[in-house]
This record gives C-alpha cells, structure tokens and sequence, in this order.
C-alpha cells in the first residue's frame, strides 16, 4: 500500500496494489471505527452506498471480524436510494442486504430503509422524519458546528463522473443547503428517481471512507487530488467532512496521479 501526501482538505490517500488488500484494509479500518465507538457510545451510525461499496466490505464477513465486531450496536441508514422496491435489482437496500445485512447480526430495527411506497419526495421527507426521530431519541448526534446529523462513518463510492450518493455534476442538488434528505426525479444514471442525503449531512460526518476502483474512475481521481483548477466542482471534491476523510484507491483508480 503506498501513501500519498496531499493538502489536509484533500484527507488521508491510500492506494492499493490489490482487490484483496484494499478490502483486507477497509475491514479493518471499519471494524477498529466499531471498535472505538462502541466503547463511547451506545450507537455506532453507519451509512452506506449502493454501487460497488457492498462488495468492497466482504472481509467484514469474514473471522477475525464477523465474530469479534459489536454487531448489535450498528444502526445502518443510507446516503442514497433508488425510489424501487425494496426487493427490485435497482434497490441499494437489497443489494446491501444481500451482500452484507443478512450476513452479520444487526438487530433488524437498527436499519433503516425507505419506504417504498410513497413518491420520491414522499420517501425523502420521511426519511428525514426518521432522522430527526432518531436525534431525539439520541441514537444520532447533531454536529455542534452545522447543526446537521453527524454521523459516525459514511461509506461512499463514486461514479466515473465524480458523483457521490444521488448527487451528480451540474446537478442543483449539489446546492441544497437546508434540507438532510432531498430528492431526484431526472437523475442521469438510472434509475431516474432517487433520494439522497445532501451535502451539509455528508460533510458533518465525523469519519468519511471513500472507495473508488477502476480505470474509469482515474480521471475523476485525478481532478479531485490532483492539482487541477476546475471552477465548476465536481461533487466527489465537494466531500469535506467536519471530521476525518480517508481515500481507499486501487491501483487503476490512482493510475492518472
Ligand atoms: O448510483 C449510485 O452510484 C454510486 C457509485 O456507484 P459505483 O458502482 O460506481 O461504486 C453509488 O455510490 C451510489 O450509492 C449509487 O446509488
């Protein structure tokens, strides 16, 4: 694994010679997050992608950490959903439940989907009520600083366009600035409709894991940590977290820097 020195903003860089040692370090830096928060709290708040991210948290299901990790404290939302069913191929709830949530022992009332049978503002405005039912009930914190929730670790991929969650380039949504939740009906990568999670939320996280593989992702790699000047920003250099930002790259993903 070699290291990349870069800007503080830009976060800690990794980048991997491997699949397996990147995944072998994802799980690691995850479980020792659980490890640490679980001890200080009674809730650890874990937020999920849809996309590749699933798959890149397998060595979790694995020994040492399928046994050693304090499931039952896990409460697990999402940064994005696609307004499908729950049980359609688009869904990032079922591809999250079937490469991870029914693998591990999360109490099943710590994870919290949309609904899907309301409309896309439907689902976002309710998501929301559940977020800020949750701050009450002190399973989520507020940031001090923002005001927004403030979640514990934010697990987010990104698309060869340098999208993250359902916030892509040029897209007005990338402004939002009041809402936690909003959502989109003319997304450019299907399907159309989608909430997501807005940039105040993302960016009061208090530990944020991007994962990005692929050759096709190095140009969006490069622009946000190499040193181009772009005015229009693409979302991926949008992410700047109150708390800790760590980069996981493979080799491909890195190769343009
Ligand atoms: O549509 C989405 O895409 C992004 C990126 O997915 P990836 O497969 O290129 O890693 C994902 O992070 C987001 O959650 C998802 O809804």
């Amino acid at each position: 694994m070699a290291e990349i020195a870069t800007e503080k903003a830009k976060g800690k860089v990794q980048v991997f010679d491997s699949e397996e040692a990147l995944a072998v370090s994802l799980a690691k830096y995850t479980a020792d997050l659980s490890d640490k928060i679980s001890k200080q709290k009674a809730a650890f708040t874990v937020v999920l992608s849809g996309g590749s991210l699933i798959e890149w948290l397998r060595k979790l299901l694995e020994p040492p950490y399928i046994d050693s990790v304090e499931w039952s404290k896990w409460h697990i939302f999402w940064v994005d959903e696609r307004v499908v069913p729950k049980d359609h191929e688009d869904s990032n709830y079922k591809l999250a439940y079937d490469g991870f949530l029914s693998k591990v022992s999360i109490p099943a009332g710590n994870v919290y989907a949309i609904n899907d049978a309301l409309s896309a503002e439907g689902a976002a405005d309710d998501y929301e009520t559940c977020l800020k039912h949750l701050v009450q009930t002190s399973t989520i914190h507020l940031s001090q600083a923002t005001g927004f929730p403030k979640f514990d670790l934010m697990l987010l991929g990104m698309g060869p366009d340098g999208h993250v969650a359902s916030l892509f380039p040029g897209h007005p949504l990338v402004q939002e600035n009041k809402k936690w939740v909003t959502f989109i009906k003319d997304s450019p990568k299907p399907p159309p409709e989608r909430i997501t999670f807005t940039f105040p939320v993302i960016n009061s996280s208090a530990n944020i894991a991007l994962v990005v593989a692929g050759a096709g992702e190095a140009h969006a790699v490069n622009v946000a940590l190499g040193n181009s000047q772009n005015s229009d920003l693409l979302p991926v250099q949008m992410v700047s977290p109150e708390g800790e930002l760590t980069w996981f790259l493979d080799k491909e993903a890195a190769s343009e820097l």
